[in-house]
């Protein structure tokens, strides 16, 4: 379980990281969205006490990270994929590091079979594709078998095979009970991998729900129906509702697709056709950072109590 309570932190005049207060529960994926520089890899940083937030507290299990009793095998992250040591081998950077963690030897095989880079471990790092360095930093934050996994951007540089591996991975880590923490600017990936997602832009929370929810509300109820009796089914459906879109074809917002059919149905509207549009968590999440945009310049005041 991770939590973030009013995290705030600010580089000189710039807040980065605004009031964010979140829970990360164990047992399922939880993906942590928003654009390039809205503040996921400062939210990280502060969860796992390499930044100090200015105001606020990150706990894991209760506590701050640095009270933890064995970080390494409590927490595993994957901060910055890059920032190993090139000349090494991917054995020998993971031998270092569990030793530095106090964990026996045996885990190293161990992980790096699970990364499917089984076959690599003598092979130095400088060799290695940012897909198989990103595969081995996802094996550095296994090392300890931690209960918590904070991984920044793992589907970086991974192709469409490496995807795949990681969102089953990622599963099943969460299906035996682990917190699973995944920041990623690429919502439509996140969609089929995150239960979950905490959405932020701008340092700010703009959504904390599950992955349908997001979709279904930022599709905003739109609603597209057919019928020959168009006119009349856009007199009685709620103002503004409906807008024409050609011949015998409405395009419904703010309704679902139930009350626009039993609308029809109350009146004796035959319908011939009725389709419910889903976005896409990328139109959702544009959807919800266009609006934290409209709100912006006008009425900082009223989107404090938008939150
Ligand atoms: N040490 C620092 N000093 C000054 N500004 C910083 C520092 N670290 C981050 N920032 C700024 O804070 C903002 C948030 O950065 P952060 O890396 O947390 O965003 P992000 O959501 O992880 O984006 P990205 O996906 O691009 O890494 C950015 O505008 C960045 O320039």
């Amino acid at each position: 379980m991770i939590e973030a309570r009013n995290l705030t932190k600010r580089y000189g005049a710039r807040t980065v990281v605004e009031d964010l207060t979140f829970t990360v529960p164990p047992g399922r994926v939880t993906g942590f969205l928003g654009p390039n520089g809205a503040g996921k890899s400062t939210t990280l940083r502060m969860i796992l006490g390499l930044d100090a937030p200015d105001s606020g507290v990150a706990l894991v299990h209760g506590v701050p990270y640095a009270s933890l009793a064995a970080p390494l095998r409590e927490v595993g992250a994957l901060l910055d994929a890059g920032a190993v040591h090139p000349g090494r081998t991917a054995h020998a950077h993971l031998s270092w590091l569990a030793r530095a963690g106090g964990i026996g030897s045996r885990r190293v095989g161990e992980v790096l079979e699970l990364v499917g880079l089984g076959g690599e471990g003598r092979r130095r790092i400088g060799e290695f594709s940012l897909g198989m360095r990103q595969r081995l930093g996802v094996a550095a934050a296994l090392l300890g078998d931690p209960a918590v996994l904070l991984l920044d951007e793992p589907l970086n540089g991974l192709d469409a095979q490496g995807i795949v591996w990681l969102r089953v991975l990622l599963r099943d880590l969460a299906a035996q009970g682990r917190t699973v923490f995944v920041s990623s600017h690429l919502m439509n990936e996140m969609e089929a991998t995150a239960d979950h997602v905490l959405v932020i832009d701008s340092g700010r929370l703009v959504a904390d729900m599950g992955v349908g929810e997001l979709t279904r509300r930022a599709a905003g109820g739109r609603v597209t129906v057919a019928t020959p009796r168009w006119a009349e089914l856009a007199a009685v459906l709620p103002e503004g509702s409906a807008r024409v879109d050609g011949p015998g074809r409405l395009t419904v917002t703010g309704l679902d697709a139930a009350a626009v059919g039993e609308a029809a149905a109350r009146h004796g509207i035959a319908l011939h056709e009725l389709v419910s549009h889903r976005s896409r968590l990328e139109d959702a999440f544009l959807d919800l950072t266009r609006d934290l945009d409209g709100l912006r310049p006008h009425a900082a005041a009223d989107s404090e109590e938008e939150r």
